[in-house]
């Protein structure tokens, strides 16, 4: 069975605007799938859309299978039981994710606790284990608030937070777009691990190409809310076929060019 399996997504304002139209693709279990658009294509309304939390002036129409269930219509009460275990999101800006009057700790056990029932001592190893997996090893940042953590360790939390309940999986919207370069790379390495180590499949949607490549088998490239092109990522790369994913392409190539100080 698909961890996700998307047919025929539309996503619709009130006013009747299409932000997202007839989308399909699939997640197998272990599998890393990319999403890939320029700003406003309309990534982070599928992302929403195919876990339910769209904002209400939104409507979804089409299939929306995560673990088996349908999420499209689905009530809020249906829906929190597969939030967590079936599929986590992070977000591109962690402080989505985080409760600023919280401390970090509390916020990673929180879920712990209600996913995997533990309690007490058996609860507090757990949170230690949860920061040593996400690279905050130090005792202070489970009593940090998250005003008191940097940008990179307030994602390396939200990820804490994300894969507390041990999903099966993980979507990762422009997880790393807010970061600089250096704690960017930190973080997709440190995603690229915990997905291994967990045997997770991932969903990973970015509008950069270089690290959607990094990061995802297979691929499918949105333009104003239409899949254009899909395929396994090395062949969109080396033949795209559709005109927006050759500029996609070159304009990485071009950037790239750049950060080697050759002719862009
Ligand atoms: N709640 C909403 N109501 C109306 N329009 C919306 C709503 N949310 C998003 N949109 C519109 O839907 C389109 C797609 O937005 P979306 O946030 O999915 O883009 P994106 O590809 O994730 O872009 P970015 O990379 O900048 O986050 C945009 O035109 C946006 O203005």
């Amino acid at each position: 069975m698909s961890c996700l399996e998307v047919a025929g997504l539309s996503v619709r304002t009130r006013d009747g605007d299409t932000l997202v139209s007839d989308l399909s693709f699939t997640v197998d279990a272990g599998e890393r799938v990319g999403l890939i658009g320029e700003s406003g294509s309309g990534k982070s309304v599928t992302s929403l859309a195919v876990t339910g939390l769209l904002d209400a002036g939104l409507t979804a129409h089409g299939s929306v299978l995560l673990d088996g269930q349908q999420v499209i219509g689905a009530s809020d009460r249906m829906l929190r039981p597969l939030r967590g275990p079936a599929a986590s999101i992070v977000f591109q800006e962690p402080l989505t994710a985080l409760d600023p009057l919280m401390r970090v700790g509390r916020q990673i056990a929180e879920p712990i606790a209600r996913h995997r029932g533990l309690r007490g001592r058996e609860l507090s190893a757990a949170v230690r284990d949860a920061l040593v997996d996400v690279a905050l090893p130090e005792e202070r940042l489970a009593r940090a608030y998250p005003h008191e953590l940097s940008g990179g360790q307030r994602q390396r939390a939200a990820i804490a937070i994300a894969l507390a309940a041990h999903p099966r999986l993980l979507i990762a919207d422009e997880p790393t777009t807010a970061l600089d370069v250096t704690v960017q790379n930190e973080v997709l390495d440190l995603l690229d691990r915990c997905v291994a180590e967990r045997d997770m499949a991932l969903l990973f949607i970015s509008h950069d190409l270089a690290v959607v490549s990094r990061m995802a088998q297979r691929v499918t490239v949105l333009r104003r809310g239409v899949a254009v092109e899909s395929g396994p990522v090395r062949d969109v790369i080396d033949t795209p076929r559709h005109e927006y994913t050759q500029r996609l392409v070159e304009s990485a190539r071009a950037l790239d060019r750049t950060l080697d100080g050759g002719d862009a």
